[in-house]
């Protein structure tokens, strides 16, 4: 075969894996659900660096932090390509560079995404963290059943202040300087179901069946069964609104002379000193980069915010201990800021732990090998897919005893000091691809756990006879996994009234 013929030319022989069919390949074996269940019981038999087949295309799949550091980071000029996605062109999916392919339409966009995003940039969202977290702190108050709602997505609230909807209004805020309308957004509405229908479509799991029946994508949307024609149409629209209606936001507020600072003024500043025949190139690498931030920024943040919530509703002794470290740092007076971030150790070791024990990407974005290679003696064939499966190294038993168990304290010294190991990073992807908001997302989620922490008490839910709801919590994978809705409680630590949270919300302004 063709295959062999090149495995011959190079040597070394495939890594191994589960045998497959000869057209489907080994698709029928994925738990379609939970995929990365599947690769961590190939993974037992078949080691860390893992070969498949889904039809024709090749997969490697790496199971283990080292390989994916050897292969992504360290031959990075070979990994850093993304997979061939039919959807990506049909969907109007050319917004988020998060799928462009390697090479200088994404290097620019990348590189205007990291003037606002880089770690030292990223500072300047602090004060717009603190303003939208101390939103949060009242809308929780104020409604505490729709917790979720606060955190995620907008959806009627009975409250008369800004909702706060902490993950899309922080994302809007920095990228455009918009606020978020209290209810019903419509930008905040749109990005939320271009990203819900499209993302479905950019797996290689999902897009795998496109690659042997293209023809399903070029059936008139009239036709029965054509749904994913009609979608394609449908989300490429919603994807112009989302790109160009911000945009145009940001050019009449310069105009007017009243915008804020944010990521797509700047671009737009720079904007004037480009070469006029590169601003066609730059145009578009600006709306990947702006689009990019929001669409890539509110889903993540808010369901690792979700499964914040769910790892405080289980773990009460957690809170106290959280808890007992805020009052001794901050006291009661006021409420935590950035600046008491190296004092307030178990509060990183929380959110560590959360982005640990359930990743929220737990496959990330499948990369690509540009050209074939050889690693430790296996053949990695060209344009393969290369998955990387932080969910089976967040699993990896040697470096985290009894990993589906919630344990902040596995960051810490027996002096509650954070240990001078890597957080989990991988959860962020590897190379030149890792993900370029992290420095935004760690201190977005780091602001909401201190303080609610400092003003809250998560608790299951009672039933009418007073007793503790139990549940098992369930997770969905859409754009990213969260938890399903869970029956909680949100109430206020002792002494925290409207009037002291209103104080204590003063005094951090
Ligand atoms: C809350 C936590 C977040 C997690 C766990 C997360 C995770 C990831 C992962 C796993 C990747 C793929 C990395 C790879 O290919 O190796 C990624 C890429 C990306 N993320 Fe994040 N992310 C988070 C928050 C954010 C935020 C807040 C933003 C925007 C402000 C963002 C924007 C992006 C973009 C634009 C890419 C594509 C990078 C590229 O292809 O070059 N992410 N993220």
């Amino acid at each position: 075969s063709r295959l062999s013929k090149r495995r011959a030319a190079e040597g070394g022989s495939l890594p191994p894996g589960p045998a497959g069919l000869p057209i489907l390949g080994n698709l029928l074996a994925i738990d379609s659900q939970e995929p990365w269940e599947t690769y961590v019981s190939w993974g037992a038999e078949y080691g860390d660096l893992i070969y498949a087949r889904f039809f024709s295309q090749d997969v490697v799949i790496i199971n283990s932090e080292k390989i994916a550091k050897d292969l992504l980071e360290k031959r990075s000029s070979n990994y850093s390509d993304r997979p061939y996605l039919p959807t990506r062109l049909p969907f109007g999916w050319t917004h988020n560079f998060a799928f462009t392919p390697y090479g200088n339409e994404w290097r620019l966009a990348r590189r205007l995404f990291h003037q606002g995003f880089r770690a030292e940039a990223a500072l300047n969202f602090h004060p717009k963290q603190i303003c939208k977290a101390h939103q949060l702190l009242i809308n929780l108050y104020e409604t505490p059943q729709n917790y979720a709602d606060h955190l995620t997505t907008q959806a009627p609230c009975s409250c008369f202040k800004p909702c706060a909807v902490f993950s899309a209004s922080v994302a809007m805020s920095v990228t455009y300087d918009y606020e978020t309308a209290p209810h019903n957004d419509p930008l905040v509405t749109v990005v939320e179901k271009a990203n819900t229908l499209g993302l479905q479509y950019m797996t290689p799991e999902t897009t795998a069946i496109l690659s042997i029946f293209p023809f399903l994508l070029h059936l008139p949307s009239w036709f029965p069964g054509a749904t994913m024609k009609r979608n394609a149409i449908l989300c490429t629209n919603y994807g112009v609104e989302m790109v160009e209606i911000p945009i145009q936001y940001v050019q009449k507020n310069m105009a007017s002379g009243t915008a804020g600072p944010s990521l797509v003024s700047d671009l737009l500043r720079m904007r004037e000193h480009e070469e006029p025949t590169r601003v066609p190139e730059f145009d578009q690498a600006l709306r990947q980069a702006s689009a990019s931030a929001f669409s890539g920024g509110a889903e993540t943040t808010s369901s690792m915010l979700l499964m914040y919530t769910l790892a405080m509703v289980l773990h009460p002794h957690v809170q106290v201990r959280a808890r007992a470290e805020i009052d001794a740092v901050v006291g009661k007076d006021r409420l935590p800021g950035f600046d008491d971030r190296p004092s307030l150790p178990y509060i990183d070791a929380i959110l560590r732990e959360v982005a640990r024990w359930q990743p929220i990407a737990p496959l990330a974005i499948a990369h690509a090998a540009t050209n074939s290679d050889v690693y430790e003696g296996y053949y990695i064939p060209k344009g393969a897919v290369v998955i990387a499966n932080p969910w089976a190294m967040s699993r990896n038993e040697t470096k985290y005893p009894k990993p589906s168990e919630f344990i902040p304290e596995r960051f810490l010294d027996a002096d509650g000091a954070l240990l001078d190991i890597e957080p989990p990073t991988f959860v962020f992807g590897f190379g030149r691809r890792v993900c370029p908001g992290r420095h935004a997302a760690d201190a977005s989620l780091w602001v909401v756990i201190a303080m609610t922490l400092a003003v809250f008490n998560f608790s299951k839910a009672k039933d009418v006879q007073g007793r503790d709801i139990e549940f098992l919590p369930k997770f969905s994978a859409g754009v990213t996994r969260h938890p399903d809705p869970f029956p909680c409680r949100i109430v206020p630590r002792s002494g925290v009234d409207m009037k002291e949270l209103a104080r204590l919300v003063d005094s951090t302004a």
